[in-house]
């Protein structure tokens, strides 16, 4: 591959409705979007996931900046590489900074899919051609709120609704959810919201009948999630845990978690995504893809690595026009009874819309091998 530019782009894109987590709301996403360019001219095409302040991860889109500008672009405009395999290879030598790689990484993986004429999903080695989706919903101003947006997802054709929960807004809420909705596969992500003290608490989940708790402690802690595990039938699922296939395996042995969230930016791209689905899959953890309100340049991604057979379960990446008045990509993602059809044209499959991406632009700079 010879790569012969990268532009990086910070745009900021107005959210459709505020998304509010344990840790805070937001009303706007700020990110970095990658070009890569090789001599001829073909573009691929990134994101990064990482958000202004550091609650999800370490990472921010500061910090991402300087990581792809200072180290990880340099990094890769120098030395020739043959396949995006290599890039995260080439990246050893960097500590962490999983988003900022992955961002680069997946660009790189975009036009490798694109010179070869193959959509990326098969380039990866998948095999569906439509993959299951669910719908993640934020903590409300009231439960009223919640109730009807559920009902609106279900209409939707949502396969599955994830609720956002943290201390004093969680057995309650989910007792008025089943007593409105008792069929409805739900699941709980808690954002690292609780405490190993919590644990007679957090028994209760195990009244409503729910998929999974997703990251109910620190993303540190896998000893405590194994402890909790014990003590409770719903499966854990590990989201902000797993930044790597070390970390996954650790998290397997030590029995932390029945399910895992893999997100590409969080385990540094998407040959490292894939090296955990492949674990998983041997180990008998089913796998489903998580998302970070990307844009529709992640969201072509996310949605590529789905069609891998581990993934069992429905993700979270939902319509672009459940997030976005207009995404960057044409055509948008959209979802009909709660199915994704997989774009089959190459690269991520969908093309980035340069009139809208102008829009969102706040700076851009470029970066010559
Ligand atoms: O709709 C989405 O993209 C996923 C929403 C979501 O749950 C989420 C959004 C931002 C940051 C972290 C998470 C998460 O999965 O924990
Ligand atoms: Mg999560």
């Amino acid at each position: 591959m010879d790569l012969t530019s990268v532009t990086l782009r910070r745009l900021r894109m107005c959210l459709k409705t505020p998304f509010t987590t344990s840790f805070g709301s937001f009303k706007e996403k700020d990110f970095i979007l990658v070009e890569v360019r090789d001599r001829e001219g073909v573009s691929g095409w990134g994101e990064s996931v990482a958000f202004t302040t550091p609650w999800y991860t370490e990472e921010t889109l500061q910090t991402n900046w300087h990581l792809l500008e200072d180290v990880l672009i340099p990094m890769l405009l120098e030395k020739p590489i043959h396949h995006p395999d290599q890039v995260s290879e080439l990246f050893v030598s960097v500590k962490r900074n999983q988003m900022a790689k992955s961002a680069l990484e997946g660009a790189v993986w975009d036009l490798y899919a694109r010179r070869q004429g193959k959509p990326l999903a098969k380039v990866l080695g998948g095999e569906k051609t439509a993959i299951e989706v669910g719908i993640s919903l934020g903590i409300q101003p009231k439960v009223q709120d919640l109730l009807h947006r559920i009902e609106e997802s279900i209409k939707e054709g949502y396969r599955r609704i994830k609720i956002k929960i943290k201390p004093g807004w969680d057995m309650d809420i989910l007792a008025e959810i089943r007593c409105h909705f008792p069929d409805v596969p739900l699941m709980v992500d808690a954002n690292s919201a609780y405490q190993p003290e919590d644990l007679n608490h957090l028994k209760r989940l195990d009244e409503f009948n729910l998929m999974m708790v997703e990251q109910p402690l620190a993303s540190e802690n896998l000893i405590d999630h194994a402890i909790l595990q014990q003590s409770l039938s719903t499966p854990i699922c590990l989201d902000e845990s797993i930044g790597s296939l070390e970390n996954a395996r650790q998290a397997i042995e030590l029995g932390s978690c029945g399910i895992i969230n893999i997100k590409i930016g969080r385990v540094g791209g998407l040959t490292p995504a894939k090296a955990i689905h492949d674990l998983c899959r041997e180990k008998g953890i089913p796998v489903w893809c998580g998302g970070m309100l990307e844009s529709g340049i992640g969201r072509g991604h996310n949605i590529a690595l789905t069609t891998l057979s581990n993934f069992m379960m429905p993700g979270d990446t939902a319509a672009s026009a459940r997030y976005w008045d207009r995404d960057i990509i044409c055509p948008e993602v959209t979802v009909t009874n709660g199915w994704i059809q997989v774009p089959q044209s190459p690269g991520i499959g969908y093309e980035p819309d340069q009139e809208a991406i102008d829009a969102y632009t706040l700076y851009s700079n470029t970066y010559r091998a």
